[in-house]
Order: C-alpha cells, then sequence, then structure tokens
C-alpha cells in the first residue's frame, strides 16, 4: 500500500532584495492511508509553505514529494492540476466560499468541475451537508450562515470529491474554542469515514492532541 504523502529533503527560500529567509531547510515527512497529522510549529516557521509544497500551489521548492505514489515535485502544470483536483481538498482559515452561491452550490461546482454528474453531486453535498448539521442551511449564501457554518460548508467542499488527502491550514483558527472543538471532531469524523488523510497545521496544542500524531516544524526541520 503506498503512503499518500511522502516527502524527502524538501527545502525553500524566499528572496527579497538582498534578504534571503530559508523557510524550509531539508524537510522529511511520511504520512500513511487513512492518517490524520497535526503540524504545529510557531508563527512563522513555515507551516502555510510546506502545506503550499504539498498541495502543489506554488513551484519554488527542491527535494522529492511523492503523493499517492506518484513524484509530483516535477510533474508538468497540467498534471499537478489534475492531482489536485482528484487527489487534494484544501480547508483555509478564512472559508474562501463563492458569496454568490448558496451552501449546497459551493459544494456541488468542484464536483461538476471534476465531471461528476448533477444529480450525484447535489446528492453527496447535500449528504455532507446534512452530516455537518446544515440541512436546514442548504440555500443560505455565505453571508447568511454564521462562521461554524461556513467552516462547515468549507469542510463539506473540501471532501466534496472524496481526496486521498485534506490540507487544512488553520482550519478552525477563526472560530470561538468550543465551535472550534465542534467542527474539527465533525472534520475529523467525516475524514475518517471516507478513508482520507489529512494534514492540519494549526497552532492549537489541545486539538492537535486529538490528531493520530503530531509533528513539529522548527528551524525549517520536523521534529
Ligand atoms: N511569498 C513570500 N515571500 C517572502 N516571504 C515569504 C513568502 N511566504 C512566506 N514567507 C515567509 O516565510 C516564513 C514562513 O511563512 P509561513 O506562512 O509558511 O509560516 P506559518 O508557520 O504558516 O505561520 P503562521 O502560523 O503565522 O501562519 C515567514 O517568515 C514568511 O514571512
Amino acid at each position: 500500500m503506498n503512503n499518500v504523502v511522502e516527502l524527502i529533503d524538501v527545502r525553500r527560500k524566499f528572496v527579497q532584495g538582498d534578504v534571503t529567509i530559508q523557510v524550509l531547510r531539508g524537510v522529511d515527512l511520511v504520512v500513511g492511508k487513512g492518517e490524520l497529522v497535526a503540524l504545529l510549529g510557531p508563527s512563522g516557521s513555515g507551516k502555510s509553505t510546506m502545506l503550499q509544497a504539498i498541495g502543489l500551489l506554488e513551484g519554488g521548492f527542491s527535494g522529492s514529494i511523492k503523493l499517492d505514489g506518484e513524484e509530483v515535485s516535477s510533474a508538468g502544470v497540467d498534471r499537478q492540476t489534475e492531482i489536485r483536483r482528484q487527489k487534494l481538498g484544501f480547508v483555509y482559515q478564512f472559508h474562501h466560499l463563492l458569496p454568490d452561491f448558496d451552501a449546497l452550490e459551493n459544494v456541488v461546482l468542484p464536483q461538476l468541475i471534476a465531471d461528476a454528474t448533477p444529480e450525484d453531486a447535489v446528492e453527496r453535498a447535500t449528504h455532507l451537508l446534512t452530516q455537518l448539521g446544515l440541512s436546514e442551511r442548504l440555500h443560505h449564501r455565505p453571508s447568511k450562515l454564521s462562521g461554524g457554518e461556513q467552516q462547515r460548508v468549507a469542510v463539506a467542499r473540501a471532501l466534496a470529491n472524496r481526496p486521498k488527502l485534506v490540507l487544512a491550514d488553520e482550519p478552525t483558527g477563526n472560530l470561538d474554542e468550543h465551535t472550534a472543538d465542534i467542527v474539527l471532531g465533525e472534520f475529523m469524523a467525516l475524514v475518517r469515514e471516507q478513508g482520507s488523510s489529512a494534514i492540519v497545521a494549526t497552532h492549537n496544542e489541545r486539538l492537535a492532541a486529538k490528531m493520530d500524531r503530531v509533528v513539529r516544524l522548527k528551524d525549517g526541520r520536523l521534529a
């Protein structure tokens, strides 16, 4: 069985003028199928940068990045886009939902882009949103939802295409403690139910302790 993520010696530096910041200094990480990993580290330690590398959202990295057994760091742009659509789901601190579409449509759209039939996409979106307690909110636009509800829609959207791997960057960082606990619990249950893996970047030790494993980014490497 393939690991879902294998990073070997991943490095990233940012150069601005004559200042160079070496953010990742040789990151190694293996994430197994179905594993939920918390990524901890102080502000500025490179958690988002690491998720951008794994999510194929930016270039400029060196080292090896394998997703689902495939070396993707050297893949072409088209293949990387395909991998993002087929295999990855993303949740951010701020929901980034489309404001002119309702909750259901926000979860249906990524499925249509991935070639699902409209009937299947609506059924899957309804199922996910119902599991997240939003069956009465399907036709609300994001602006008519609470912060916790918005983030639940973002979770449903990330899981809609049954990604092998969900990358979450402070997914509950914008919520109060109680709501953060509930939404994270729901997120973890759904990820487990569909057998996906997840990497969740967070500052929150308490939430991190609920995951299968905690890794810490320090001085550009994982401890
Ligand atoms: N596009 C960029 N250009 C220049 N520097 C950058 C860029 N992106 C990130 N950095 C720098 O890289 C370092 C790591 O940033 P990153 O956002 O990955 O940290 P983080 O651990 O996610 O922090 P936080 O917890 O505050 O979100 C920071 O010092 C940041 O200023």
